[in-house]
């Protein structure tokens, strides 16, 4: 059996502000900084030990891992960062307020740029200062991989290559692994990992700062998952993304 941990970054200045963000790199809010710290304690306290980690190549994720692995002093295990962990692209909502972008355009439209399987937000001009085209991060990337917007389907065309051939051999080597991303790069392995419907991962929603536990047989099936935390606290902070798209 394997035990895998994943973790949505802390809460961010743009979920607090409550803009689309992307591949925006916006860093944690207080509040995140607090919700990594309890992650980090909460893991610790319930005995994990991991060998190797994983995140983005967004502030938010690496700082959360900081925070996590410093609470835990495991600062000193090998971390790969990918641009494939990036949260989905957002596109032209990059930036835009969510309430506010509902207003204008209705809950409806926002909920299938938010949640739809397969259709992408708007997407942004490669001159758009937005754009990440000229960002040292992705200079070894060649133009045309650069997104400039990415519904779920498409983030899962990127996220999945990398699970199957980067970190699925380090599970299966033994080694214990912790993955910090971002809500839909996380939504995309966890589809695939329980086989969720694209009609049914519309209404998915992972929280920030809640460790989620995924226990996988030898064949990495899933066994079970759960979060670690307050189970209240878990459902309200789940209530509270879905909300995120709503016009007030
Ligand atoms: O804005 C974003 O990039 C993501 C994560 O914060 O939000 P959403 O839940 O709307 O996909």
């Amino acid at each position: 059996m394997y035990k895998i941990v994943f973790l949505r970054h802390g809460h961010s200045t743009w979920n607090e502000e409550n803009r689309f963000t992307g591949w925006t790199d916006v860093d944690l809010s207080q509040q995140g900084i607090e919700e990594s710290l309890n992650s980090g304690q909460i893991l610790k306290e319930q005995g994990f030990k991991f060998d190797i980690a994983f995140t983005s190549v967004l502030k938010r994720a690496i700082r959360t891992l900081w925070i996590v692995l410093d609470e835990m002093d495991l600062m000193w295990i090998p971390v790969f960062r990918s641009w494939k962990l990036n949260e989905r692209h957002y596109g032209g909502l990059q930036g835009l307020y969510k309430s506010k972008t509902a207003r204008e355009f209705g809950e409806d439209q926002v909920f299938i740029w938010r949640r739809s399987f397969d259709i992408p937000p708007p997407a942004l001009e490669r001159s758009d200062e937005r754009s990440s085209t000229k960002d040292r991060k992705y200079s070894l990337l060649k133009e045309e991989e650069i997104p400039q917007s990415e519904c779920l389907k498409t983030t899962i065309e990127r996220v999945l290559p990398y699970w199957n051939n980067e970190i699925v051999p380090v599970i299966k080597s033994g080694k214990n692994v912790f993955i910090v991303a971002h809500g839909n790069s996380l939504r995309a392995i966890v589809k695939h990992i329980d086989n969720i419907s694209d009609e049914k991962i519309p209404h998915l929603n992972i929280p920030t700062g809640f460790p989620l536990v995924y226990e996988l047989d030898e064949e990495l099936k899933p066994i079970k998952h759960y979060y670690l935390g307050d189970p209240d606290a878990i459902k309200k902070a789940e209530k509270a993304v879905a909300n995120q798209g709503k016009s007030n």
